[in-house]
């Protein structure tokens, strides 16, 4: 049982209290005293908290990356336009409703940097109501003073453009009318090597996530034929939507928004670099919002939805030898006739999370082969679910457990060290890879020294941890670059299918 104790009661009070008999000056010296004690004890206090309040500032930064998003649906995109362009082109309608949640998820972003340019430039006493508490956080301590002030147009521009955040539900219920899989995680943004941490930005923004049961199984019926005749398949034209022409009637001012030299600037303070996020569309605006928009291959290819579990697609292919996926288990069926090979395949393309690790295990003893995605580029940035491990570091566990894996002993294991393109960005904007990778030391900072040392590793890794001797495979790859990556899929189906004939006894 607690036991109440009273004012009267505690030890401390009766220590503390002035003496009953205490002079006019004993109590003034006394008086002072205290006074003195309470501002030192104020100024630790404050200091206290300050160092509080740069902490949780730190933790924000490391919270908004993710994991995941190293290109492991795109890989299968591009599969999926080498065996079945006409069948996915006719997906362009779902795609188009991603690309227009990937814009508005875009403009969230700057809206929300606007809004914090606005706060930081506004002094407390005559601070505009409408900067909501969301936006401009409460433990977001000290606004940047060099922060640009935005222009009354530009206010007016973000009133304006208020209409793109309220066709977003309309968006989330056409991809999934039943509202069951698609919903928002947490977004991206890479940490960087400037000294200052980041502030906590796009907490209220969400990232898109599709479960692989609901988006995945049009795909699958569709790869599998089972939708319609890809032949059947005709290029017409979309019938815009509501959001289709809130998104028209936004164009111009969204593209003068995104234009905008100062907005650049309130971007650039708060280190939102948009254009390396997943699902960039913003300098395609005019493109990409008119009435009879229809997504290209190269568009359906960059737009971003998050994968959740695991999904299979399966399918037949003819003659031609396309065929390629994260995992491609080994219960292929086939049939020789001449040198026109016809084949069933299944792919399993997997959500990238820590959490949906484990859906992937009941997948792991029958495969042939798997493409295993390291996005190289990544090097900067942490884990959204553990903040405290490095997301190539991640990779590279990740691979160690695989290669190691002894039910993968004989399955062969393609390496993709991908997102090259953003990696020779990173590497020009100066970034230093061995600011994160240590043991890189002082060697060329350059994307030829950096990516060959990384492929080393890895090789190295798969070497001493393979339970028996097997090939390492390992490409350089940017997977949005569709021409590059059809080669690369090509070659890499064409030794899949070369070493599953081999075990079938077909290849000797
Ligand atoms: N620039 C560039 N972007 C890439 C590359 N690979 C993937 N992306 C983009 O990164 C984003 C994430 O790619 P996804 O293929 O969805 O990643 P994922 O591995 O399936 O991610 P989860 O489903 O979350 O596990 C998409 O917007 C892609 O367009 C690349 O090599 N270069
Ligand atoms: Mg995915």
């Amino acid at each position: 049982m607690p036991v109440r104790v009273s004012m009267s009661d505690d030890p401390f009070s009766a220590l503390l209290a002035p003496p009953p008999d205490e002079m006019p000056a004993e109590r003034a010296a006394r008086l002072r005293e205290e006074e003195n004690a309470k501002r030192i004890s104020d100024a630790i206090d404050e200091e206290i908290s300050r160092q509080r309040a740069e902490q949780r500032r730190e933790r924000c930064v490391k919270r908004l990356t993710m994991s995941g998003c190293t290109g492991k649906s795109t890989t299968l995109k591009n599969f999926q336009l080498m065996n079945s362009r006409k069948a996915f082109r006719a997906e362009r309608a779902q795609w188009r409703t991603v690309i227009q949640l990937n814009i508005v998820r875009s403009f969230r972003l700057i809206l929300e940097a606007m809004a914090e340019a606005q706060a930081a430039t506004t002094s407390p006493a005559t601070s505009s109501p409408s900067v909501s508490p969301r936006l401009r956080p409460a433990d977001d301590p000290d606004p940047d003073p060099n922060m640009p002030h935005l222009t009354s147009e530009l206010l007016l521009l973000k009133m304006k453009l208020s209409p793109l955040i309220q066709i977003e539900e309309t968006l989330l219920r056409a991809l999934d009318p039943e509202g069951s899989s698609v919903f928002g995680a947490p977004y991206l943004t890479a940490l960087t090597n400037l000294p200052n941490p980041e502030r906590p930005r796009g907490k209220g923004v969400k990232e898109i996530a599709v479960n692989s049961c609901a988006w995945g199984t049009k795909f699958s019926r569709l790869l599998s034929g089972e939708a319609r005749n890809s032949t059947d398949v005709r290029d017409e034209g979309l019938e815009p939507d509501e959001p289709s022409h809130v998104l028209h009637a936004c164009s111009d001012d969204m593209i003068r928004l995104w234009k905008d030299p100062i907005v650049r600037e309130v971007l650039d303070r708060l280190k939102l670099r948009l254009e390396e996020m997943p699902g960039f569309f913003l300098d395609d605006l005019e493109r990409v919002t008119d009435l009879n928009y229809m997504p290209s291959d190269a568009d359906i290819v960059r737009a971003r939805i998050k994968t959740l579990g695991v999904t299979e697609y399966r399918f037949t292919v003819k003659g031609g030898l396309y065929c390629i996926s994260p995992f491609v288990p080994r219960s292929l069926t086939s049939n020789a006739v001449g040198n026109s090979i016809s084949r069933d395949w299944r792919l399993y393309d997997v959500g990238g999370q820590r959490s949906c690790t484990a859906a992937w295990v009941p997948f792991f003893d029958d495969m042939d082969a798997i493409i295993f995605l390291a996005p190289i580029s990544c090097f900067d940035q942490v884990l959204e679910e553990d903040p405290s491990v490095n997301r190539l570091e991640d990779s590279v566990l990740l691979w160690k457990s695989i290669v190691s894996n002894p039910v993968l002993a004989r399955t062969n294991i393609i390496l993709f060290l991908n997102k090259c393109d953003i990696m020779r960005r990173k590497l020009a904007a100066g970034i230093k890879l061995s600011k994160y990778i240590v043991s890189y030391g002082d060697r060329p900072n350059d994307f030829e020294s950096t990516s060959t040392y990384l492929r080393r590793k890895f090789a190295q890794i798969h070497k001493d941890h393979s339970v028996q001797k097997r090939e390492f495979y390992a490409h350089f790859t940017s997977v949005v670059d569709i021409e590059a990556t059809t080669k690369i899929l090509a070659d890499v189906q064409d030794s899949i299918l070369r070493a599953n004939l081999r075990g079938t006894g077909l290849i000797l």
